[in-house]
């Protein structure tokens, strides 16, 4: 294995390697989720597009209130009724009210709502004994947006908000950039699928499922081409159809170095080009980056240490940001270190810099991070359940004291409320 590159160098290396994708398609206002939003979307309309209330009670002239007290309160005459999607019928003349609902369309001539507790109907009749100023709990046409501003830009992830603004834009469909097409195998002889009850010298093959889940989860199109033996030549064939097939290729395993670890040596046959062959980080040194470029596109090969918590280490820091730029993303993509005040003891590889896995919470208002329970080796997945959070100790630090604060890659949805982590904890 060469010698590792830091963190830093890796990944100026492998997000230099990426351009976003360009090509486009149209989807369904319901299929938005994770999508990357590929045009501008301007507003058509005024919004609101016409005064309305914002509460119940009575539209009604602020003028006419000026002088009421609840020693002289003012009469007025209520002259109709208007809820919510009714065009009102007359214009208010002075010492008029129009009874009205929330998101009820103010009638000319009223510039101001009562809210009906502040009001007392008599038949026909409204008193109200408080002046009220202009635009109270008015919503002004135009107020939060004119037509013609622009709402969404291009490289926008949508989620709810987001589809909202569509909707509320007349936009039943938006054009949102193509998925990542993320092709995903296991290499290694050991590895049996799961379900399969395992010989004592083999092993489930849990990253492809765990990588699988993870490219979905982060906008790209997961196409699992299974279990690769560790062969080069069974190797070559399903790393020449991966690369002919995705935008990205994720193997995991063979890229360490043992005598059956051949992926390095296969991307150079196939005439790949080797940008990462090992990194200075805790898990997940054995990192291989290539790329392989034809006349229309750049295929980026990860090849991701076999160790679990190794390979889903690498696709947080390096692979997530990567995918991310991919899809189109033009902010948001980069990898997202929180501080926060560590519960435990933290203990750095030396010279490596070191992530550990654990538990982001919010507790009496501050970020804590908690060590997972158990052990820290790259092949225990198990305590890698509930993770959203890898607290970094840097370079030739040793430890990292309980209370200090600490840089943390956020890679989950941070708790309101902290407890001690450990394997088997209920979360
Ligand atoms: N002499 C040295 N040996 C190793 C070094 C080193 O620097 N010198 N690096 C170690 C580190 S660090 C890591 S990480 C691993 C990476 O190894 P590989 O990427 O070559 O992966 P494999 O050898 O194929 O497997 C490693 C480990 O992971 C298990 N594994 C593999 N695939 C899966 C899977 N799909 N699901 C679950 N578990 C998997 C495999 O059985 C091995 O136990 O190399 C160290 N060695
Ligand atoms: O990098 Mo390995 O991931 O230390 O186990
Ligand atoms: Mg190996």
């Amino acid at each position: 294995m060469s010698p590792p590159i830091s963190v830093a160098e890796a990944e100026a290396i492998v997000f230099g390697l990426v351009a976003p994708l360009r090509e486009c398609e149209v989807a369904g206002l319901d299929a938005l989720v994770e999508r990357v939003l590929a045009e501008p979307i301007v507003s058509a309309d005024d919004f609101p597009a016409a005064d309305n209330s914002a509460m119940d009670g009575y539209a009604v002239r602020a003028a006419d209130l000026k002088d009421c007290s609840p020693q002289q309160p003012r009469w007025l005459r209520v002259v109709e009724e208007i809820p919510a999607g009714r065009m009102p019928r007359a214009s208010l003349d002075p010492g008029e009210a129009a009874r009205i609902f929330t998101g009820g369309m103010l009638p000319d001539g009223a510039d101001a709502i009562v809210i009906q507790e502040n009001a007392r109907r008599e038949g026909d009749r409204v008193a109200v004994w408080e002046p009220v100023p202009p635009h109270t709990f008015v919503r002004t046409r135009a107020s939060f947006y004119r037509a013609g501003t622009p709402l969404l830009s291009p490289g926008t992830l949508l989620g709810p908000p987001e589809v909202a603004v569509l909707a509320v834009a007349r936009h039943t469909e938006a054009l949102v950039y193509r998925r990542p097409r993320v092709a995903i195998f296991s290499t290694g002889d050991e590895l049996v699928a799961p379900g399969v009850s395992p010989q004592p010298a083999q092993i489930v093959d849990s990253n492809q499922h765990a990588l699988a889940t993870w490219v979905a989860q982060n906008g790209g199109v997961p196409l699992r081409f299974g279990i690769i033996p560790d062969r080069p030549d069974a190797l070559r064939g399903a790393i020449a159809h991966a690369i002919a097939t995705a935008d990205v290729v994720l193997s995991t395993g063979g890229v360490s170095v043992g005598e059956y670890d051949y992926v390095e040596q296969v991307l150079a046959e196939l005439g790949g080009t080797l940008h990462v062959r090992a990194v200075a980080i805790k898990p997940g040194k054995p990192l291989t980056v290539a790329t392989f470029t034809s006349d229309d596109r750049v295929c980026l090969y990860f090849g991701l240490p076999g160790n679990p918590v190794s390979a889903l280490a690498s696709c947080w820091r390096f692979v997530g940001p990567a995918l991310r730029k991919l899809s189109g993303r033009r902010c948001g993509w980069q990898p997202l270190f929180v501080p926060a005040r560590t519960r435990d003891n933290l203990c750095g590889a030396g010279r490596r810099e070191t992530y550990l896995w654990g538990r982001l919470a919010i507790a009496a208002g501050e970020l804590t991070f908690s060590l997972a329970g158990g052990s820290h080796s790259s092949g225990n997945l198990i305590n890698l359940a509930g993770t959203n959070g890898l607290a970094v100790v840097p370079l030739g630090q040793p430890a990292i004291a309980a209370g200090e604060v600490v840089q943390v890659l956020q890679v989950g949805a941070i708790d309101a409320a902290a407890g001690a982590f450990t394997a088997g904890t209920e979360i």
